[in-house]
């Protein structure tokens, strides 16, 4: 061939083995590095599953793991994969891996968490520190996570005034931490351009022209940060320029513009980030009383009568076992039954859902309520008879007309906005309109979760046995704005509830109408 046909072509040869050694022992030195990278990688999958593993309903009560366990399947295994498919993209552990991560949680899931994330600091004023440090992981103190999570609200959610404090954080964080030969990089020009482009989304244009100024000082080549600065500072200038100098009102005496801007700054400060976000009253109020705002939450006026009682209302099935009856709340009248569901009856109501949450039952994905739920028909099972019978003797009202039990189950940061139980257009509903409300608390919830009421200012925190039940309509068959109502975001834990609700037909002997105006 014509290898052999001059002998100097050899020495070449030679020349080029040595080049192919050279690329082989290369290739074993990155290979070597590699596997000491996986090796690395992998101990710390190992480590965090098994710390995960020690006590998975501790470690999963609390949001920020639950996110985080998410993002695992999303992050660190693909970047784990990559570095082992670098160069032999056939092994098979590679599908093996890919194949056990397409049953696990999708891209969607990762949003959902990250928008439970977004969630409690709306509602309850968490910052993202305060979140992050109460996972109490080592792990979870990442500036990389964070970055996930405000890069998640600025490119997937287009939602700037989250991704912001999450990138603060990040930036925060990241002087702790090097991200030196991950697959998924990040650095702080990264971090920086996010901030100053959320900032300027935002209106926020002095921090705009913060973030900016310190990508000029990394970047002092970039004609992009220059140019940007400039805009931000005309916008700026635009904005703040005194009216009178527009031409197009008359020039302010100095007094003049003092006293007005005397007047905004106390607007402004009154204000909180719902004002200015201009959020509905609704949802303010809901977040305030979830929170637990001082002056807010209106408590019971200290009991001239007795709050608590034993009752057995006239009914012979409660003579033995009375019912635990404690006044919540009077305008409108909230009662809380304490022990009206036993353990075990929990435990068989849980598990006639469960098979129906997880299958038929679907994920709502609605911002309005963020909960799985599922129906149980009256004559499905014994505990379920039971139960109308109790409700039936505790209310006096007839359980003839009444709807199949809902249980539903919230995750963490699952809530159920402001609403109302009946509906204003009966004519939909058969059997008249939902004339009262029996909310049963199948569980207890670590944090969060409680049920509050707008208006009224009510606030009940579930307690796992008990129900609250309510009249959501007059005695004249109005409906009564009063009884709207919301569940807060749960904050650790999770929160089961079932609903049952009693129609009008049938209770024209049991609860007589009236033509009162407000009873
Ligand atoms: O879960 C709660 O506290 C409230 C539930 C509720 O209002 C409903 O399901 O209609
Ligand atoms: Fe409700």
């Amino acid at each position: 061939s014509d290898l052999y046909t001059a002998m100097s072509d050899l020495e070449g040869i030679f020349k080029t083995e040595g080049r192919m050694i050279k690329a082989v022992e290369e290739y074993l030195r990155q290979e070597r590095d590699r596997l000491e990278k996986i090796e690395t990688k992998l101990a710390n999958l190992r480590r965090l599953n098994q710390e995960g593993q020690e006590d998975v309903d501790a470690y999963l009560s609390h949001p920020f793991n639950a996110f985080l366990l998410t993002k695992r399947f999303l992050w660190e295994w693909v970047d784990l994969e990559n570095w082992i498919k670098i160069s032999m993209p056939s092994r098979e552990y590679i599908f093996n891996t890919t194949g056990l991560r397409s049953k696990g949680p999708q891209q969607s899931d990762l949003d959902g968490a990250a928008e439970a994330l977004w969630r409690l600091q709306d509602t309850y004023k968490f910052t993202p520190a305060e979140l992050v440090e109460g996972a109490k992981t080592e792990d979870a103190l990442k500036a990389h996570h964070c970055f996930e999570v405000g890069r998640l609200a600025y490119h997937v959610a287009n939602d700037k005034y989250h991704a912001i404090p999450w990138m603060e954080e990040a930036h925060r964080l990241l002087n702790n931490e090097t991200m030196e030969g991950d697959f998924f990089t990040m650095n702080e020009t990264e971090i920086l351009d996010h901030l100053a482009f959320a900032s300027f989304s935002e209106e926020r244009l002095d921090d705009a022209i913060a973030f900016t100024n310190k990508l000029i000082a990394l970047v002092p080549d970039s004609i992009r940060y220059t140019d940007n600065k400039a805009y931000y500072q005309y916008l700026l200038d635009k904005k703040y320029r005194p009216r009178g100098e527009t031409g197009d009102l008359k020039k302010l005496s100095l007094d003049d513009v003092e006293e007005e801007e005397e007047e905004e700054e106390i607007a402004e400060e009154d204000m909180d980030e719902d004002d200015l976000r201009k959020v509905h009253p609704d949802i303010r109020q809901y977040r305030a009383l979830c929170r637990g705002d001082e002056g807010v939450v209106k408590s019971m006026p200290k009991p001239a009568l007795r709050t608590c009682s034993y009752q057995h209302y006239d009914q012979p099935q409660l003579i033995l076992q009375p019912a635990k009856e404690e006044i919540a709340f009077v305008k409108p009248r909230i009662v809380v039954y304490h022990d009206i569901l036993s353990n075990e009856e929990i435990a068989a109501l849980k598990d006639i859902a469960k098979p129906r949450n997880s299958t038929s039952g679907h994920l709502e994905q609605t911002k309005f309520r963020i909960s799985k739920c599922g129906w149980v028909q009256h004559d499905e099972a014994e505990v379920i008879r039971r139960l109308y019978r109790r409700v039936g003797a505790y209310t006096g009202l007839s359980m003839n007309a009444t709807e199949f039990l809902q249980i539903a189950n919230y995750g963490l940061g699952g809530h159920y906005l402001p609403h109302f139980d009946f509906t204003r257009d009966v004519a939909t509903h058969k059997n008249g309109n939902r004339i009262a409300s029996m909310l049963f608390y199948l569980s207890d919830v670590a944090k969060g979760g409680d049920t509050v009421f707008i208006d009224a200012g009510a606030k009940i925190k579930p307690e796992k046995g008990s129900a609250i039940f309510w009249y959501n309509l007059f005695k004249n068959g109005k409906v009564d704005e009063r009884t709207k109502h919301a569940s807060c975001p749960v904050i650790s834990g999770s929160k089961w509830v079932a609903n049952m609700w009693m129609h009008e037909h049938g209770q024209e002997f049991r609860r007589p109408c009236s033509t009162g105006k407000s009873e």
